[in-house]
């Protein structure tokens, strides 16, 4: 993709949040900036209780923050409400999280079907996608399993397929491999960014593994409530 075609698909200005514990205020996003161009993979690697997930669940609009400004493809977020943002979230992003979340009386292909039927895709359309979306995650075999039956990597692969399933323009993903051994995280995360870079998402991904995290377009961290970029 040329330079002068990307967008700029998520952008956080000034953003501020904080949480109040006891008599303390703590103060865990003051004034964090940042900016996601179309089609670039970013880890967000940053010590525990930083406010990872804070950041990204504002960024999902998941949560709303107490100042600052969330913009989804130059949309601003702030004035809408729950109808107009639960709508940009379910055309827009993908969400992804260290525990799969997927429902458990449904079966794999139907858990990426679901997403796409919300959305108002007709079945026929919805199980075609679904299943090519799984079969690039290897999961051919596995379209009529049930999240019980299968195992924490094929899950977890099954949550990304859901999460891309509507073809959002951005993919957040908080610590979607947190939950694996070490050789499945490797693999499933190698996965997701290959079929990200395939479909085109831009995405923002936390991760504890630095090496994993190198692999991607580039690093940022968390510091005394702001993004900047990540040196080792
Ligand atoms: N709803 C809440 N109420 C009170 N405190 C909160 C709330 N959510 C987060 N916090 C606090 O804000 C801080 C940042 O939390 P957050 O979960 O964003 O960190 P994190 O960097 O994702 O951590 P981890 O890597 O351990 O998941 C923590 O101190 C946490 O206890």
């Amino acid at each position: 993709m040329s330079e002068t075609k990307q967008t700029t698909v998520l952008t956080l200005e000034a953003l501020g949040r904080s949480f109040h514990s006891g008599d303390e205020e703590l103060h865990i996003l003051r004034g964090a900036n940042f900016a996601l161009k179309s089609g670039e993979l970013v880890s967000l690697v940053a010590p525990s209780g930083t406010g990872k997930s804070t950041l990204l669940h504002l960024a999902g609009l998941l949560e709303r923050p107490d100042r600052g400004e969330v913009f989804i493809k130059g949309q601003s977020t702030s004035k809408l409400g729950e109808a107009g943002r639960t709508a940009l979230r379910r055309d827009e992003i993908g969400f992804v999280y260290q525990f799969h979340h997927l429902l458990r009386e449904f079966t794999a292909v139907e858990n990426v079907m679901l997403p796409q039927l919300a959305a108002g895709v007709k079945p026929a359309e919805a199980r075609k996608r679904a299943e090519d979306l799984l079969g690039r995650f290897g999961l051919s075999h596995r379209l009529a399993a049930l999240p019980g039956r299968m195992s924490g990597g094929e899950q977890q692969r099954t949550a990304i397929a859901r999460a891309l399933a509507n073809r959002p323009s951005l993919l957040l993903a908080d610590e979607p491999t947190g939950n694996l051994d070490t050789k499945t995280a490797d693999l499933v995360f190698t996965e997701l960014m290959r079929v990200v870079r395939e479909e085109g998402v831009a995405a923002l991904i936390a991760t504890h593994n630095e090496a994993l995290a190198a692999a991607m377009d580039r690093t940022v961290t968390l510091y005394e409530g702001r993004i900047i970029p990540f040196q080792e």
